[in-house]
């Protein structure tokens, strides 16, 4: 999974890692000092865009300024929620308004942004990343779409914000970019709240006339409850028969539910066509975004004792699968 504050540190370390022990010592307490009086100075500047209201939101204009979208990577944007939506139990969507309300996010296809929010008016910023659930290329607008985990530090905060509030957000370097027709088909592996980068990617790849990539959706939920987005995935089926199929497979459904039961394993996997044997699997990528615990199942633990997983039980090797 993204560590996104340990990618933020990372050339400060290696910097110091080529010099003379004395020198980088000395370096090393430079750069520390630097680095909080940056660090202090970004938690202050953060915390205040985040929190204030401007003269320019009075005037019905977001808050950032208009024209710049999220085009650098960690250039911050503090942005007006403009909406919220229940889609289950436990999940909203949550619609923020961008700078520039004729643009496009600036996002490109399996993009997060970097959340900073203070819940509780606390000096220590929380920073999770989310993924924007809206098509990529519409203007003026970007949804979120939150799971809130009980006692969870940002997911509690952003589902307590109310239309007019604010929150402060950045673009996250790209783990993975697609490619236009790269691979045949896709395999789609989501677990709770991992539907978002899939959800993402496979409205990217089916709204673009040229992409002719397979999709096939694997969604592993809890319970019937925790499934959203159903009407959509139904349309896209039917819009795109035989392009895209959408599996549900719930851990604990309903009497009577219409879901696969369990959890996505070996069998599930085999069952849905996806053994690396099968002629339309020739030229397949497999993404995999989920819990720890299911992505572990699916891809192995790390290191040389970590075993291997499900999908190398099924014949892929580790160039097919990539986790979020
Ligand atoms: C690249 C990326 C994109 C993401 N996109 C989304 C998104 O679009 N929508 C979304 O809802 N989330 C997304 N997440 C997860 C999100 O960043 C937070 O981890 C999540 O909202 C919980 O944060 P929190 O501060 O509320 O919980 P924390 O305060 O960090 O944790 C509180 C409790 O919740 C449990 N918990 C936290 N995260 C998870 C988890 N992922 N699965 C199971 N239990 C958990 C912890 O065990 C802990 O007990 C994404 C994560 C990554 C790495």
């Amino acid at each position: 999974m993204l560590r996104p504050t340990a990618a933020l540190l990372r050339p400060l370390t290696n910097a110091s890692k080529s010099l003379s022990p004395r020198r980088a010592q000395v370096m090393t307490t430079q750069v520390a000092v630097a680095a909080a009086v940056a660090g202090i100075g970004a938690i202050a500047y953060l915390k205040f865009s985040s929190a204030a209201q401007p003269d320019a939101q009075s005037e019905g204009k977001s808050p950032a300024a208009a024209g710049s979208n999220f085009t650098r990577p960690f250039g911050f944007r503090t942005l007006r929620l403009l909406s919220t939506e229940q889609l289950n139990h436990n999940t909203k969507k949550l619609r923020f308004e961008l700078p520039d309300p004729s643009q496009p996010s600036g996002l490109t296809l399996t993009s997060a942004l970097l959340s900073v929010s203070f819940p509780n008016g606390s000096w220590i910023p929380v920073p999770r990343p989310y993924t924007p659930t809206n098509k990529l290329d519409e203007p003026g607008f970007i949804d979120l779409t939150i799971k809130h985990y009980p006692g969870g530090k940002a997911s509690t905060h952003l589902h307590s914000l109310k239309p007019g509030d604010t929150c402060t957000f950045a673009p996250l370097p790209q783990q993975f970019a697609w490619t236009l027709n790269k691979h045949a088909h896709v395999a789609l592996i989501a677990g709770g709240a991992g539907i978002t980068p899939m959800y993402q990617l496979l409205q990217g790849i089916l709204d673009n006339p040229s992409d002719r990539t397979r999709i096939t959706l694997v969604w592993g939920v809890n319970t019937d409850a925790d499934i959203f987005l159903l009407d959509e995935f139904k349309a896209l089926e039917k819009k795109y028969p035989g392009r895209f199929k959408a599996e549900y497979v719930v851990s604990q459904p309903k009497a009577g539910s219409p879901y696969r039961k369990g959890y996505v394993n070996k069998t599930v996997l085999e069952e849905l066509g996806l053994r690396a044997s099968e002629t339309h699997n020739k030229d397949i990528k497999i993404l995999v975004c989920g819990p720890p615990p299911m992505e572990k199942v699916l891809k192995g633990g790390k290191g040389p004792f970590g075993g291997s997983g499900v999908l190398a039980e099924l014949g892929y090797n580790k160039s097919q699968i990539h986790g979020f």
